[in-house]
């Protein structure tokens, strides 16, 4: 079986493909591009991709009619057109579960660097420009015992809940396609109308994955609702949030400040105005970035890719919406 791997990925996962299979990685630390992608993956039985790496008609067209399965080293998926490959035959394969507290820790992580002006505080320092201790210096916002709205209650969304309600005593408010009563009961959390989690909170963290519903669900419309006080934390995916807009409401006080490790496009152009802005913290998205996570990404693509090649159930399968 020939497989293309878009990047280079931990041995725990890429010891097993090679082994098995007739397999091709990309050695370079940037992306191939598109026309490397297609080429690279023509012919193939089988393709590890990267969420960096657009899956659709056109690479299908391209790759040819043998191509079995497509396995994702991420557990989001909306580089892939699931459903085309679904009438294609294709399966699609992503590594959930094994990544949720690397995740959850960055969000909480950059909360509390948007919170208390980390940011501003370190560029500061590195300027050179701390002379001493204020009493008015650096004021930012508590967190204990106000409400964090989580906006898609999933694996990472509950983590996240966990983490503010067991350590900062937090309120949990949260939105979801369902209701979610073993929640409800152990963080003692409301399911509320987008609206009114927006106008609640003083925490929001996002956590739904990038769908139709939730593109741009962060807007201008969306920010007015929320507390001039408010962090808006953003772990997810960069297009849930309209950037521009985001912008707008940082400058001009509507929020109080952001942390965001997912960005549209990543990473972000230097032109971009959210780069300079002092209460806007960035992070290059490492949410899952650790040793045992990344392993266990690995191993899980991996597993996924084998089973597909071989026509069996993928342990982690992704269906259309
Ligand atoms: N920064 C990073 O490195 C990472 C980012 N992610 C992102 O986090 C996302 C979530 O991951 P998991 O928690 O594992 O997925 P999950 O599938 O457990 O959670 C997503 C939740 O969002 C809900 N949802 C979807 N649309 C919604 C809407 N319109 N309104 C309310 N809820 C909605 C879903 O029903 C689901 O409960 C991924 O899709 C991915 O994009 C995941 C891992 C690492
Ligand atoms: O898994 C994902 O969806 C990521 O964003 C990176 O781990």
């Amino acid at each position: 079986m020939k497989v293309f791997v878009t990047r280079q990925i931990p041995d725990a996962g890429l010891d097993r493909i090679r082994t098995a299979c007739d397999c091709d990685v990309w050695p370079e630390p940037l992306p191939p591009s598109r026309d490397q992608l297609l080429e690279k993956s023509a012919g193939c039985d089988g393709v590890l991709t990267l969420l960096s790496d657009r899956i659709d008609a056109e690479f299908f067209d391209r790759v040819g009619p043998q191509l079995k399965v497509v396995s994702n080293f991420a557990v989001g998926y909306n580089n892939i057109d699931v459903a085309e490959a679904a009438r294609r035959g294709i399966a699609v394969g992503n590594t959930p579960g094994v990544l949720t507290d690397a995740t959850a820790d960055i969000a909480v992580g950059l909360l509390l660097a948007a919170a208390r002006r980390m940011r501003e505080g370190i560029d500061n320092v590195t300027n050179q420009q701390w002379k001493t201790w204020e009493p008015m210096g650096f004021i930012g916002q508590d967190l204990v015992g106000k409400t964090i709205g989580i906006v898609g209650m999933g694996r990472i969304g509950a983590a996240v809940a966990r983490r503010l309600h067991f350590g900062w005593g937090m309120s949990v408010v949260y939105t979801s396609r369902s209701d979610k009563p073993e929640l409800d009961s152990e963080l003692n959390a409301r399911r509320v109308a987008f609206s009114q989690l927006l106008s609640d909170s003083d925490f929001v963290s996002i956590h739904t994955d990038l769908n139709p519903a939730t593109e741009k669900l962060f807007n201008d419309s969306a920010f007015a609702k929320m507390k001039p006080t408010s962090v808006l934390i953003n772990t997810a995916r960069g297009g849930i949030v309209d950037q521009d807009a985001l912008h707008q409401a940082l400058q001009s006080g509507t929020i109080f400040s952001a942390g965001l490790d997912v960005t549209e496009p990543e990473p972000l152009p230097v032109s971009s105005p959210l780069r300079s802005l002092g209460n806007c913290v960035i992070l290059p998205h490492i949410g899952s970035g650790t040793v045992a996570s990344r392993d266990a990404m690995a191993t899980i693509a991996a597993d996924n890719l084998l089973a597909g090649l071989a026509g069996k159930p993928l342990p982690h399968r992704v269906d259309p919406a």
